[in-house]
């Protein structure tokens, strides 16, 4: 069976601003109709990696291809507007002076009849038909970003770069824009190369998450199995809260205050990090000083005092100071639980939900 063609291919691509590599031996895919977030702290290389696809910047090493054609590498670059790629920044200035519709038309060629279908039909898909005659400023800034989509898939780009285009709203008129958007582009069949620094937003939109430090891609897979199989400490506390419990490894074995871990990778001395988010985190009572007996899935119950509980809404998050070494963990609890400061409780982590890493400064041990 052959493998089907990405719609965008990049391979190693470099991009060097004064000698320092801001994009780094990048390489990616997104198949048609696939949505992929490029996610990764500020200043990491996101957006010059979307630019290098666009066009509109040049990357040192490396080359892109379009539906297996070479588009671009260091010497051959077809120019941006031959490209078939569509773009949706934050700021996606609409024309102030052109109507909805002519605006959506912008980038249409053709005799005039078919352009007006295009308009018609993808207005009508982002629920703005009634406006098709009224100015940008008439609208709200969700409107606004829904006439932007519109305009950008109207020549049926190959491809859809999106980079943070929904910063600009508020949060509740963000989720819904990004939940319609994404059905428009699944119902165009669109890949999408969006860009973004809030792994929320990558977790609702992605099929799949390239995450992205420092230049360079560090893991790429299925939302779900960057949230729980991180590559490392950092990727771990890039999509939650985490708590961090100390170890050491002796006969391939991490012994910790919430029972043992297996270590086998590691060698005798070295120093591990075993990470829990706050959501897998059990509490229960304090029974006269006794705890919980342990479970196989949940090991052995640590006592712990509360520091303090806020509640967050859907959820309520605790504190607690442990008894073993006086650090601070923390348990996301879904509903309204705000014990007092000072009560005695029993904390138990979720084994298979614990990541283990060496500790910074170990790696190389591992
Ligand atoms: N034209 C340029 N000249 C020099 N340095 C640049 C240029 N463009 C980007 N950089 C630098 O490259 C790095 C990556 O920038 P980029 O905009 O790609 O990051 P980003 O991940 O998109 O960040 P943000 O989310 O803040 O936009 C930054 O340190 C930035 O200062």
């Amino acid at each position: 069976m052959s493998t089907p063609t990405p719609r965008l291919e990049i391979r190693n691509i470099t991009r060097r601003f004064g000698g320092r590599a801001v994009v780094d031996d990048v390489s990616l895919t997104v198949m048609p109709g696939q949505v992929t977030c490029l996610l990764g702290p500020s200043g990491c290389g996101k957006s010059t990696t979307l630019r290098i696809i666009a066009g509109v910047d040049m990357q040192d090493q490396g080359e892109i291809y379009i539906d297996g054609k070479l588009i671009c590498d260091t010497v051959f670059r077809i120019p941006p507007e031959r490209r078939e790629v569509g773009l949706m920044f934050q700021d996606f200035a609409l024309f102030p002076h052109l109507s909805v519709a002519e605006n959506v038309a912008f980038g249409l060629n053709g005799p005039k009849e078919k352009k007006r279908a295009r308009v018609q039909e993808l207005l009508a898909r982002v629920e703005l038909a009634r406006f098709i005659d009224d100015y940008p400023h008439e609208l709200s800034g969700g409107e606004q970003q829904r006439v932007a989509l519109a305009r950008a898939l109207a020549p049926r780009p190959r491809i859809m770069l999106m980079d943070e285009p929904f910063s600009g709203l508020d949060n509740r008129l963000r989720d819904e824009i990004r939940d319609e958007t994404l059905s428009v582009l699944k119902d165009e069949g669109t890949a999408v190369l969006l860009v973004t620094h809030e792994p929320d937003e990558a977790m609702r939109m992605a099929d799949e998450i390239a995450l992205m430090r420092a230049g360079r891609i560090v893991q790429q897979g299925a939302p779900y199995n960057l949230y729980n199989a991180p590559i490392d400490r950092a990727a771990a506390a890039f999509f939650s809260d985490i708590n961090v419990i100390k170890g050491k490894v002796q006969n391939l074995l991490t012994d910790t205050p919430f029972g043992q871990f297996l270590t086998p990778a590691m060698p005798d001395g070295a120093e591990v990090d075993i990470i829990i988010r706050p959501q897998h985190v059990k509490i229960d009572f304090d029974r006269n000083g006794r705890g919980p007996n342990p479970t196989p899935d949940d090991g052995v119950p640590a006592r712990a005092v509360v520091e303090r509980a806020r509640f967050m809404g859907s959820e309520s998050l605790v504190e607690f100071r442990m008894e073993f070494d006086g650090s601070v963990l923390k348990a996301t609890v879904p509903a309204v639980f705000l014990p007092k400061p000072g009560t005695p409780m029993w904390l138990m982590i979720r084994r298979d939900r614990c990541f283990v890493f060496p500790a910074p400064g170990q790696e190389r041990a591992a």
